[in-house]
């Protein structure tokens, strides 16, 4: 379970995070949405321990956050993937594995992490400039659960991608979040992406969480109406 209990974090003159309470269950998908520039990214990045916030406390299970002892249960895909370009697929895939095993020990859990996110192994040799998009964002899926983590967080993960390649990067999402139990937090834009992956749908707006609801009833929900036009 991750709690975030008034955060708060400014940037000069610019409140951007004014008193964030947050919640995510055990095992639940929540997705948070927000205008452009609303904060969502710094959000994720203060829970990640990569922004310090000035105010409020990040709890994991009920203990404060440290960074770096927690890191190890948390998986990420970033947006547009951000795959290290020196690396092979099966590298990137396995960047995390290589640091306490043997290559052909993380070969192995990378292949089946890349055949779970519907990637053939003849991919697991090409290198992140010869993949689509849509492959790259496969790419960083599979290097997101390759470590099994309790958490998965998700950086607009369909942004840049057609709807056709967007709904099938939600659906992979929606069934490694199942079948692990794995707590998800979402940021997106895609309304199609929170009703696929999302079980709660939280908006950020002037700092704050101002709405945090289920996904199933979010379309009686008045504050969303705008995202929903
Ligand atoms: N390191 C930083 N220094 C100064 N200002 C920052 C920094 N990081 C973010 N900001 C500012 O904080 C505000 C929120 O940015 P953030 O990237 O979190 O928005 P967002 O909701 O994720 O937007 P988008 O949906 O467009 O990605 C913006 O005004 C941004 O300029």
């Amino acid at each position: 379970m991750i709690e975030v209990r008034g955060l708060r974090k400014a940037f000069g003159q610019a409140r951007v995070l004014d008193g964030v309470d947050l919640r995510v269950g055990q095992g639940e998908s929540l997705c948070v949405i927000g205008q452009s520039g609303t904060g969502k990214s710094v959000l994720l990045k203060c829970i990640l321990g990569l922004i310090q916030p000035d105010e409020g406390v990040i709890l994991s299970q009920g203990q404060p956050l440290e960074p770096y002892r927690f890191m190890r249960r948390f998986g990420m895909l970033f947006q547009g993937a951000a795959l290290f370009d020196s690396l092979s697929v099966w590298q990137n895939v396995a960047f995390r594995l290589r640091q306490r095993m043997s290559d052909r020990a993380a070969r192995a859990i990378a292949l089946e992490k890349l055949a779970r996110v519907g990637l053939d192994r003849n991919v697991a040799d090409l290198m992140p400039a010869e993949l689509s998009g849509g492959m790259a964002k496969r790419v960083g899926l599979a290097r997101a659960i390759a470590d099994d983590p309790a958490v998965i967080f998700f950086d607009e993960p369909t942004t840049g991608l057609d709807p056709i390649r967007a709904r099938a990067i939600d659906g992979l999402i929606r069934g490694i979040v199942t079948e692990t139990g794995a707590t998800a937090v979402t940021i997106t834009h895609d309304m199609a992406s929170v009703r696929a992956i999302g079980d709660r749908v939280a908006l950020l707006q002037g700092g704050r969480i101002v709405h945090d609801g289920p996904v199933a009833s979010m379309d009686q929900a008045p504050a969303l109406a705008h995202f929903l036009a």
